[in-house]
């Protein structure tokens, strides 16, 4: 498991531990870090071009000290002092001491300009608030120069714990970070702005409440539902699938889709796109009676296609085992009923629908998607899978929130999110936490999107039948 502290929590465990080591060790390990990740993706030290730019503080003071090991190495380093009479006085003397220079005023352009590798120290988890005027055009230099651009820490400009935006920032190729990924660099808006991320471990001591958690291939195949021998299709779990409408039966075919995918036992269908979803998965059991008289069911799925169809979705919410509510039945669940629920509830939204459960426009959601999420985990007291470039899933309670790391821009295609549904509520079915049954859906699901796309276009049929694939990649 991958996982980012809050900012707050980095600097108890960096105070700890800076008790007990000599002064200035900690920095020592994150400039030798730094510097051995500079090297790497220089290739040959002697002879290249390196400008640091500098801020006022210890990110500052880390690219100084990493701009002095490489200048030691033959490398022709210059510093652009951002706040010149605020400058870390050691990493400054270290810097000179090994035959680096300080750019003279007005100089800092050509330098980008001619540079092999710029280090963006200019502020990290002590900034806020985007990139100042000075430091702006710098920024957007280095971004257009033929430089590689690797950032201390963190990117210049992004909001550590939230992983907003606000203003300009600094985009990097590489970002070398220190003791733990910080939430910025797991988010976006923010981690777009990283580039590829290599943590260095500086010795911090940290404490199990993680801010973000991003499962991997290992806690995934931990939580895979597995049949037992003497399993039957109700121990394995049915899952009801209540989706679809006379004018969108293709939600109820993908929907249906993922769920056979998922490792329930059985899938049951109630709604009026029966003929379709038979005609494509004669396995499906499908009923043309409503969700209270199905027959058994371990959990729903209510809402992809639904339409108006609000009573469905009513008489859904008001079943007590697990129910996922995605697309249309976000929007025409009761609040209160779903609040009143006491079996686990997983919502769905993509952007646009968590703005509209919210009251806010769209662009604030995308802006603020870690707090948009556990928002609506709160006020919903359910846990809240948020679609997205990095899909998060936060439970009502609080606690790390996940975050996937397995999304792929192709998955942003039509009834993408259906196959999501079916996929997550089967795993609801086979007996899974919301929490657990929302992020290994979106793991998979992301997987499935990578196999079936392989750089190229693919519908969402083509997602779900990859899925076994992403099953199977996960557990061997
Ligand atoms: N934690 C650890 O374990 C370790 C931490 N280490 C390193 O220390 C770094 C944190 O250092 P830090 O605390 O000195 O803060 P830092 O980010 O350099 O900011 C300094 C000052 O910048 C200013 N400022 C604010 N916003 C700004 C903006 N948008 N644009 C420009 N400036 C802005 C603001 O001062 P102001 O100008 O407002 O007075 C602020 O006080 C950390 O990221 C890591 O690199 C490692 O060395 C070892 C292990
Ligand atoms: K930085």
């Amino acid at each position: 498991m991958r996982t980012a502290y809050s900012v707050e929590t980095v600097r108890t465990a960096e105070r700890e531990l800076m008790a007990r080591l000599p002064g200035g060790a900690l920095m020592q390990r994150a400039a030798a870090g730094l510097a051995a990740a500079c090297a790497d993706l220089l290739g040959r030290v002697y002879g290249r071009r390196v400008v640091l730019l500098v801020g006022s503080g210890d990110n500052g003071g880390d690219a100084l000290y990493a701009g002095a090991r490489l200048a030691r190495r033959g490398a022709g380093v210059a510093a652009v002092l951002l706040a010149p009479g605020h400058t870390h006085p050691g990493g400054l003397a270290a810097l000179r001491a090994a035959g680096g220079t300080v750019a003279a005023p007005g100089a800092a352009e050509d330098l980008i300009d001619r540079a092999d590798l710029v280090v963006d120290g200019i502020v990290g988890i002590g900034g806020s608030g985007g990139l100042r005027p000075g430091a702006t055009p710098l920024a957007a230099r280095a971004a257009g120069s033929r430089a590689a651009v690797v950032a201390v820490d963190l990117p210049s400009g992004v909001e550590a714990d939230t992983g907003e935006v606000r203003g300009a920032a600094v985009r990097a190729d590489l970002t070398v970070t220190f003791g733990t990924h910080k939430p910025a660099l797991l988010v976006d808006p923010a981690r777009e702005y990283a580039g590829t991320v290599r943590l260095v471990d500086i010795g911090l001591d940290l404490p199990s409440g993680a801010a973000l958690e991003a499962l991997q291939h290992a806690d995934v195949a931990a939580l895979l539902p597995r049949p037992a021998a003497e399993s039957d299709k109700y121990r394995r779990g049915v899952v009801g699938i209540a989706a679809g409408s006379a004018r969108y039966p293709g939600a109820a075919v993908l929907a249906v889709s993922g769920a056979l995918r998922g490792g329930a036992g059985a899938v049951r269908y109630v709604g009026p796109a029966g003929q379709a979803v038979i005609a494509r998965f004669p396995e499906t059991l499908v009923s043309d009676r409503g969700p209270h008289r199905a027959g058994r069911v371990q959990a729903w799925v209510v809402g992809p296609g639904a339409g108006d169809d609000a009573d469905t979705v009513a008489e859904v919410l008001a079943e007590d085992v697990p129910v996922l509510i995605d697309a249309d039945g976000l929007r025409l669940a009761d609040p209160g009923a779903v609040r009143a629920r006491t079996a686990p509830t997983l919502m769905t939204p993509h952007a646009g629908e968590a703005a509209a459960l919210l009251g806010v426009a769209r662009e604030e959601v995308e802006e603020a998607r870690l707090s948009s999420v556990r928002e609506l985990a709160a006020r919903y007291g359910a846990t809240v899978l948020l679609k997205g470039s990095t899909t998060l899933v936060a439970a009502a309670d609080g606690g790390p929130v996940r975050v996937n790391p397995t999304g792929t821009p192709w998955l942003a295609t039509a009834g993408s999110g259906d196959v999501l549904s079916g996929l997550a509520g089967s795993l609801l079915a086979a007996g899974l936490p919301a929490l657990d049954a929302g992020s290994v859906a979106a793991y998979l699901h992301g997987l499935a999107g990578r196999f079936a796309s392989d750089g190229a276009p693919a519908g969402a049929h083509d997602v779900a039948e990859a899925i076994p694939e992403a099953w199977r990649d996960v557990r061997d």
